[in-house]
């Protein structure tokens, strides 16, 4: 369905190439990982397999065809059996979200009555219904991005590459999105995903294929994520975190205290009994009473800073947190348990519409 045949990119003006001796075959209905650091040619494999760009020496085919004998003015047609999510939406700014999913449809000839049917139903399968007339710019990055997979999901895609689709999205929403693409996958639709996504590679163990500098170091079949240390670690953020969370804890805790209106009487006591004092050691000459200034409320009611100072270093230096300073779900690395269910594709009731059906297309041949 997709070879490659050692393909080599190098890009004008560049000394190393972006891939270099590139060798894998993705068969129809495989669901696989395209992973490496940024900069490693997936991408790049993307590209060439969309036929947006062709290789310096090597073969790729794809869908039965040589991309290199495709002729310019078939590209178009060929695409339209290969749905693709990028990182960058590619919406159209100046079409709703309604239009913007219909235009491949329209473009290719699709009846206005199946349109209509089959644009809510991928909208709504991304999560997007109710949203049909907004413009692009009056949506989230994320949900500019569901509008893009509803747009790839909505033309019945042979294969279905993805470039880091659930970059943009938040975690329940990416592994909403994994599951459905786990759920086409499982129709019949080949996928092919770049990610940087350890977390989703680790937990749905399918083929994983991993390039370094260009080149593939790794095939492996039902593979992780594998080498992760060149993505950046939450772990720093997560300590600063705790000893910010920590120290806002102590403040909150001080606040709470000064509020309670007998700690503040305690404390104008306190001060007012220290001014007459002082007055006392000065002798007659100096104000019996303390004026109004020496205890105004602000000196006495903040805290004072060895108050809450020590106790929020205390907690600071704790590098395990309690369960009171553990960051926000929301900034915790992904783990939510991806399920990938046994899929009975006519329940997504769209199967046809989303290249999930056994038929053949006949355009394009088998892979050769
Ligand atoms: N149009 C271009 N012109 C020149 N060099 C390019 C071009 N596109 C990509 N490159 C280079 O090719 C190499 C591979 O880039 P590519 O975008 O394929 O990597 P990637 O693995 O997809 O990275 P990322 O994870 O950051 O998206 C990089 O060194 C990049 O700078």
């Amino acid at each position: 369905m997709i070879r490659f045949e050692n393909v080599t990119k190098r890009y004008r003006g560049t000394k190393k190439p972006a891939l270099s001796g590139v060798d894998f075959e993705v068969q129809r209905g495989e669901f696989v990982f395209l992973v490496g650091a940024s900069g490693s040619g997936k991408s790049s494999c993307l590209r060439l397999i969309l036929r947006e760009d062709v290789p310096t020496s090597g073969r790729v085919a794809v869908l039965g065809r040589d991309l290199r004998s495709l002729a310019n003015r078939k590209v178009p047609y060929f695409r339209r059996h290969i749905g693709s999510v990028f990182q960058d939406f590619r919406l159209l700014p100046s079409k709703t979200v309604y239009q913007n999913v219909a235009f491949t449809l329209q473009v290719t000839g699709s009846s206005r009555g199946f349109i209509q049917q089959a644009v809510p139903e991928a909208l709504a399968l991304v999560g997007l219904d109710g949203k049909q007339k907004r413009m692009p710019h009056e949506l989230s990055g994320g949900e500019q991005q569901r509008v893009a997979i509803a747009r790839a999901l909505v033309n019945r895609p042979q294969v279905l590459l993805a470039d880091e689709p659930t970059g943009n999205l938040d975690p329940a929403t990416s592994v909403d999105i994994m599951q459905l693409l786990a759920r086409i996958n499982a129709g019949g639709t080949t996928v092919l995903m770049a990610t940087h996504e350890a977390g989703f590679v680790d937990q749905m163990q399918r083929r994983v294929i991993e390039l370094r500098d260009g080149e593939m170091v790794r095939d492996e079949v039902h593979g992780g994520y594998g080498d992760t240390s060149n993505i950046p670690r939450l772990v720093p953020e997560e300590v600063r975190g705790a000893a910010a969370a920590a120290a806002l804890t102590a403040v909150q805790e001080v606040q709470r205290q000064t509020a309670d209106l007998s700690v503040v009487r305690a404390a104008l006591a306190e001060e007012l009994a220290a001014q007459r004092t002082a007055a006392a050691d000065r002798g007659p000459d100096v104000e019996a009473e303390p004026s109004p200034r020496t205890v105004e409320p602000p000196q006495t009611v903040e805290p004072p800073e060895q108050a809450f100072t020590p106790e929020a270093d205390e907690t600071a230096r704790i590098v395990e947190p309690p369960a009171v300073v553990e960051p926000p779900a929301v900034n915790r690395p992904r783990t939510h348990p991806i399920t990938v269910p046994n899929v009975d594709v006519a329940e997504l009731g769209v199967a046809d519409r989303l290249g999930l059906s056994d038929e053949d297309d006949e355009e394009v041949g088998p892979t050769s």
